[in-house]
Formats: structure tokens, C-alpha cells, sequence
């Protein structure tokens, strides 16, 4: 027998991958997901002899780096759970604050919004459960991507139109937006060899990286492709690189965009592009 804050020292001294606080953080998640026990319940004893043999299996899982969203094949965002696949990017806490901002800015009902690739559809989804009464469509080109963002739309019961598009070869058929929305791939090649081993073995490369020598391809093309598909005075919202947040706006003045603001994570990090489409 064993306490909780044995077994949970124990087991996340195994996951060398991670700091001691991720990897206890990690450990108390998968203890709650196979057992039920909350870090906050005090349990004197635990018998691992009684645990189901998949909380062994995902702790090996773990032990490689596999990101725990995809052991569970679910992850949280925005107050909701989603599905996740090796076919999409695991939502990020930057991406929630991308669309409180869209939330918080954008209060008249009926808005009609497009999000450029959707992965989970986590952004689309969640506007289209907290705006007032938008009309919510996304694209991505990944099939395998847009399964899970459709299940996931099913499950949250949230109306969203899915569409398969190569936003670099071809234009969503969707016009006269008031939001136009992108967390598009971002960084380049030469960053992998700076990147933790469990985000470049499990998350897929067609949601991640863009070639050394065009890093802003993707901006550009939705920049411009926003003059065809927004409003006059529609929204350009984007997350981005926080390298790249002068690149990006001065990229979007050229494009005729205006109030172009360059916005800050919790982090400090510069992680979103807004601007207003004036021309
Ligand atoms: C950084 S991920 C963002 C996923 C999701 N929006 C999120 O924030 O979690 C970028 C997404 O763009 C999609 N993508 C990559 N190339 C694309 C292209 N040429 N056309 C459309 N979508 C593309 C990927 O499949 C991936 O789902």
C-alpha cells in the first residue's frame, strides 16, 4: 500500500520527459481519468495491485512523450472537452485567449464567421455555443481532421458547416464575412530541432510547420483572400508566431487592412493580429 503523494512522486519521477510539476500534473490527471480520485481528496492508502491494467498501459504511453490528449483521445478547451486524433493539433490556452478576444469584441447577433483551418474545430465550435446566434463555417485539409471536428460539433451540439479546402490553392466558397478567423501552421522547418520530443513525434507536421522560406505564406494568402471574403469593415483575427507580430501586421496594412493591433498572451508573448478590413 502505498499514500497518493507516494504513488504520485513515484510514478512522475518515471516521466523524465517532463518537469517535476508537469509530469505530477500528468499523473494526477491520469488518476482521475482511470480511478476517479481528485488531487484535492486525501487518500491514506492505495493498493496498486487493484488498478485497472490500462492506467499501466497509458502510464507507458506517458513515458514516451505521447501527449495525455491523445492517450485519452480527448482534450479541454474553452470550458468544453474535444476530441482530439494524431490528425489534429491539440488545442492551446493561446488559441482560448484568441477566441474570448473574438467573444468579447464581437457582441451583435447573427455575425457570419469562417475559421481557416479547423483541426478539432475548437474555435468554431466554441463561437458558435457562445456568440450570439452566429452563422459558423470552417475549413481544413485534412479529412481525417474534419471527422473529428464534425464529432465534435455532433457531441457539444454545436451548428457549425465543415468544408475540405487547400486554403492555398483554393477559396472558401463563403462571402460577406463579418470574421474572418486563422490559427494557421506557423512555424518554420528550422524550429524543429528547438521543439519538445512530444509535440514533434505525435502532433502532425501538416498542422505545425511551414517551409524556412515563406514562414508567412498562410497570413498572406488569408490576408488577401479576406479582401475577396469579408465585409467592408469585416474582422481579421489571427494567432500567430511571436516572432513574426510586426510581419504579420505590416503584411495586413498592405493588404488594406486598418486598426491593425499586435495583442499579448497571459504569457506576454505576442500572439495575436487584428485588423479591420477598409478598403
Ligand atoms: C495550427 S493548426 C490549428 C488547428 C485549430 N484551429 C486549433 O487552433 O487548434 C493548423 C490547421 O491548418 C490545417 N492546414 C494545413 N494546411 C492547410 C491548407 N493548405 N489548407 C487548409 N488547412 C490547412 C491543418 O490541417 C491544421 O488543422
Amino acid at each position: 500500500m502505498s499514500s497518493y503523494q507516494e504513488l504520485l512522486t513515484s510514478w512522475a519521477s518515471k516521466l523524465t520527459d517532463y518537469d517535476k510539476q508537469e509530469a505530477e500534473s500528468l499523473v494526477s490527471w491520469l488518476f482521475e481519468h482511470h480511478l476517479g480520485w481528485r488531487r484535492t481528496e486525501i487518500l491514506n492508502e492505495a493498493d496498486v495491485n487493484s488498478f485497472p491494467s490500462k492506467i499501466f498501459e497509458d502510464l507507458e504511453r506517458l513515458k514516451t512523450g505521447e501527449p495525455i490528449q491523445y492517450i485519452f483521445g480527448k482534450g479541454p478547451f474553452y470550458g468544453r472537452e474535444f476530441f482530439v486524433s494524431s490528425a489534429t493539433l491539440i488545442p492551446r490556452n493561446e488559441t482560448e485567449e484568441l477566441v474570448h478576444l473574438i467573444i468579447k469584441e464581437n457582441r451583435n447577433a447573427g455575425l457570419k464567421i469562417l475559421d481557416i483551418g479547423t483541426g478539432t474545430g475548437c474555435i468554431p465550435i466554441s463561437l458558435a455555443l457562445e456568440m450570439n446566434n452566429p452563422e459558423v463555417f470552417a475549413v481544413d485539409i485534412s479529412e481525417e481532421a474534419l471527422l473529428i471536428a464534425q464529432n465534435n460539433a455532433v457531441a457539444l451540439d454545436a451548428k457549425v458547416t465543415f468544408s475540405k479546402c487547400d486554403i492555398l490553392n483554393q477559396t472558401p466558397e463563403v462571402t460577406e464575412l463579418d470574421i474572418l478567423v486563422s490559427n494557421p501552421p506557423y512555424i518554420p522547418e528550422q524550429e524543429k530541432t528547438e521543439m519538445h520530443r512530444n509535440v514533434l513525434d505525435f502532433e502532425p507536421e501538416l498542422a505545425l510547420f511551414v517551409s524556412n522560406d515563406d514562414p508567412l505564406i498562410f497570413y498572406r494568402r488569408i490576408a488577401e483572400m479576406g479582401n475577396q471574403l469579408l465585409k467592408l469593415n469585416g474582422k481579421l483575427y489571427f494567432e500567430i508566431n511571436e516572432k513574426y507580430g510586426n510581419a504579420v501586421a505590416s503584411l495586413m496594412q498592405d493588404l488594406g487592412y486598418s486598426e491593425v493591433r499586435i495583442m499579448k498572451d497571459l504569457n506576454q508573448k505576442e500572439r495575436l493580429v487584428v485588423g479591420i478590413l477598409s478598403i
